[in-house]
Formats: structure tokens, sequence, C-alpha cells
């Protein structure tokens, strides 16, 4: 097992809630900000106090869909599709992880910008294929996916299949033979290192679930069997070390054990040109910034890290350098997106010695986002229905100081946090609008109906126009189920 970077750089992830916060802000402007690493790239603060996201005013938002709402910068999600694609110099090479967050129009924009889409679920899959997307540029993910899961990626023509398992791959070579096809398939090597990130989504350290482990030999003996296998063609090796990962220390022990594997398979099998030789997937997991403390790296200067290692690697291997693909899901999705919520109720609450919390009720809670109960994740919230000018304190700094306050959902679970520590101005209110950003990744995908909440609405907005891409959930749609 291999630590990299165990004194990584810190982020708002690992970082305790009341650091997470930041420093108390000494005005209404730092108040009113939107740090732009975090904050949708066409969200912007009026004059008026009020921030518009893509030109709408939030407020309109709220009348017209309600709240809580999911409000998607469409350019911004497109954008970073782009970055992507130029930083990897292949559109097809940039797999968008749908996990993070999908529906039938984001899997069109995904299309339409040339990338290819990974999926790890018969639902995902559906989706794609509801959308029309191209079935060739799909990769399907998954440890335990089912004999069903399989045919229906056999037959929407997925152009590749990750297989996880010995019982997977006896299983594909079966069904493909079945229907006299070739499935194209990656081997997931688990490349023995321990990422830095939370331990819930580090995925490549020995002790999991998923992969064929480098060290034990399974994943030599996962391409052996591939090989031999006469309904499965063997186009490329796969790895994924984890989610939210900020530095390339993991990926280059990654990458360097993933050609080392090739170089390996080539002096077994010999040339596999045109098949495993010709590509590794380095999966996704680039960090994104959900507060101003985090300080996330582009997508080019991780695929220049990425190309260079690879490359002198397998110079010093003396192989051909493969192709390199990835599967970025929290960088495509994640900073585009907000939910907003509407102020509920607002307590204050006495701690000992002097210091007090104030709890700010908001309408929905960990059913909308459960990261912040999940992985003690940090976020930034902002008050964006008026300014923090004119608060009590946000001007003079002899006043009430901007308030420390803990945002909280309105689920029967005393974990239900929505943002643990953020600055608020003094006179927040009942009816204010607050706006939690970065939530595209892993919120509406992780939503529950907890508590029989309803999930939120999510529109897409682009150049001043709101279209709703899911409605919100009504009280019969969670009847929906039932059998009387
Ligand atoms: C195999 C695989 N690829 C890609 C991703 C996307 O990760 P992220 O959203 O962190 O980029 C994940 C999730 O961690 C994954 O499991
Ligand atoms: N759901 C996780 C990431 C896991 C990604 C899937 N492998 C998150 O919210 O950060």
């Amino acid at each position: 097992m291999t630590r990299a970077h165990p004194a990584g750089p810190r982020h708002s992830d690992v970082l305790p809630a009341h650091e997470a916060a930041g420093p108390v802000p000494v005005g209404s402007t730092e108040l009113d900000a939107l740090p732009a690493a975090v904050w949708p790239r066409h969200a912007a603060r009026h004059d008026d106090g009020v921030v518009r996201l893509a030109g709408i005013d939030v407020r309109e938002l709220a009348e017209r869909h309600g709240t809580p709402l999911f409000v998607v910068d469409e350019a911004d999600f497109r954008s970073r599709c782009r970055d992507h694609a130029e930083a990897f110099g292949d559109p097809a090479l940039v797999h968008y992880a749908s996990k993070a967050f999908l529906c039938t129009e984001v899997a069109r924009w995904v299309a339409d910008e040339g990338l290819g889409l990974d999926v790890c679920s018969e639902g995902e899959l559906a989706t794609a294929v509801r959308a029309g997307f191209p079935g060739g540029r799909i990769a399907m993910h998954g440890n335990n996916k089912s004999v069903a899961e399989l045919s229906a990626a056999l037959d929407a023509g997925v152009g590749k299949i990750v297989v996880d398992s010995f019982a997977e791959i006896a299983r594909l070579d079966d069904l493909a033979r079945r229907r006299d096809v070739t499935a194209d398939v990656m081997v997931r090597v688990t490349v023995g290192v321990e990422a830095h990130t939370h331990e819930f989504i580090a995925t490549a350290h020995e002790d999991q679930k998923f992969g064929f482990s480098l060290a034990g030999g399974d994943a030599a003996e996962a391409v052996r069997r591939v090989l031999k296998s006469r309904g499965l063609r063997l186009v490329g090796l796969h790895s994924h070390i984890g989610s939210q990962i900020f530095d390339s220390g993991g990926f280059e022990l990654a990458a360097r054990r993933v050609v080392g594997l090739l170089a390996e398979v080539r002096a077994e099998h010999g040339d596999l040109a045109e098949t495993a030789s010709g590509l590794i997937d380095l999966g996704g997991g680039m960090g994104i910034a959900y507060t101003a403390a985090d300080q996330p790296r582009s997508a080019s200067w991780l695929a220049g890290e990425l190309h260079a290692i690879v490359r002198r690697e397998c110079e010093r291997a003396g192989i051909p350098v493969p192709r390199i693909a990835v599967e970025p899901g929290r960088a495509i999705a994640g900073p585009g997106t907000v939910t907003l919520y509407t102020v509920g109720t607002i307590k204050d609450v006495e701690l000992g010695g002097g210091a007090r919390r104030r709890y700010v009720s908001v309408d929905g809670g960990m059913s909308d986002n459960i990261r912040t109960a999940l992985y003690d994740a940090a976020y930034d919230c902002r008050l964006v229905s008026r300014s923090a000018e004119g608060s009590p304190g946000a001007t003079d700094p002899g006043g009430d100081r901007p308030t420390l306050c803990r945002v909280v959902g309105k689920h029967c679970e005393s974990g239900d946090v929505v943002v643990r520590d953020c600055w608020l101005p003094a006179d927040l209110a009942p009816g204010d609008l607050l706006a939690v950003g970065a939530t595209g990744a892993y919120c509406y995908a992780m939503a529950s109906a907890y508590n029989k909440v309803p999930r939120p609405a999510v529109v897409a907005v682009r150049d001043g126009v709101d279209r709703t891409m899911l409605r919100r959930e009504t009280l019969d749609d969670l009847a929906r189920l039932e059998v009387l």
C-alpha cells in the first residue's frame, strides 16, 4: 500500500468546520462576495444586491419554481466539458461520470459536446439511451453488474465495459457469445494507492470492493482471462483512485503502476497494439472548490502532468505511449450548480461559556444534500435575495458582528446539516433566500425522499432563460409505489 502525499494540501472537505467558515468577514462586501472558484461562471450580484444566475434574478427563480431548487448554469457545465476535451486533446477521451448528476437533458449536453459518458447502472444507461446518446461513446462500470445490466449494455452497443470481477468476465463472455458479438472491455485495476481524500470516497487502496488487485496478481490474471475469452476484446486498462482529490501524486502513482502492468502484459502476451496497448483510463476524481479555501487545479494542468508521466514511464519501459482517457464527474457538474433555499426559522442556542450558535433552518436538508452528513463536507453559503449591506455590523466593525451560523434542514435528524459553519448577516430573516454553491455533483444524484420530503426541481439557466429539467416531486409521486 502506498499513501500518496499523506501530508497533502488541506481542503474544505477535511478542515474542521469552524475553520471552513473562514475568518470573520469584515463587512458587507465580503459577505456579499461570490468566490469565483466556487460559484457558477455566470453568477453575479448586481448593484441592487440581488444575485442573478445566467442573468435571472434568484427571487424570480424561487417564485416560478419554488425552493429548494437546484439551478444549473448550462453554459458553465458545457464550458467545463470543453475545458477537459481541450486539455486531453480529444472529447471522446473524456467520459463524463454521469453518477455525479444525470438527466436526459444533461446527457444531451454531453453528447453535443462530443464527450463520452460513463454509466454504472441500468438506470444511468437507460437515461443515456433515452437521450439518444451514441452507444459507442458509453462506458459501463460497476462492481456487481447483473446479467440484466450487462445484457442491456450489449443491446445498447455500449463502447466499453469495465470488468471488475472474475465472475463478470465469465458472465459477459457468455452473454456476448450468445449474441454472437465481441464486447470491448477494459480491466479495472486496483493500483494500491491511498488517495488523499475522505476514506469513503477513496477507491484504489487494496482493502475495498472495486477492481482487480495489481499487487496480488489478480489484474494480470484478469487480462489473461479476457484475452482467452472468445466473446471479449481487451481495449485497455482502467484505474480510478477516488474522488475530490487535489494533488497529482495519486494520479501519478496510479499512472506509473498501470503503465507497469501494460509493460508486463506486452511482455507476456506480445504486441497488443490494436488492443490493450492502446488506452489507459485514469478515472475521475479531480477536486473542485467547495469553499474559497480550496484551490483546485485546472484540467489542462492535470492533463499535462498525466501525459508527461505516462510518456516518461512508457519510454522507461520501452513500450508505445497509449492514449489517456479520464472520467471527471464532479469537475464538470459540480461548480455550475447552486441550491436555492428559503430561510424558515432562526434559533440562537447557548453553548456554554458565553458561546452561542445560530441555527438557520431551510426548507430542504439532508434529503437534497447528504454530503455534509456523510463526508463532513464544507460548503459556501450566501444570502442571495438581497445584499448584506445595511445589516447590523456588516458595515460597522463596532456593531454586531456577522453571525456564525449553522444552516440546517427540516428533517427529523440532528445530523441534518447543510452547511456546518458559515458567516451570514446578523439580520438574516425568515423569507430570505440562501444559496449554497457547488452542489451540482452528488447532491441531487444522492437525494432521497426522507421524511417524505419531495425532491426539489432542477432547472437549467442560460442567457436569461430558465427551463425545468426535472420537475419537483409531488406528494402523489411519493405515493406512486404504494400498492393499495
Ligand atoms: C469509476 C469512476 N469513474 C469516475 C468517477 C467520477 O469521480 P469524480 O466525480 O470525483 O470525478 C467515479 C466516482 O468516484 C468512479 O467511481
Ligand atoms: N458521492 C461521493 C463521491 C463518490 C463518487 C463515486 N465513486 C461524493 O459526493 O463526493
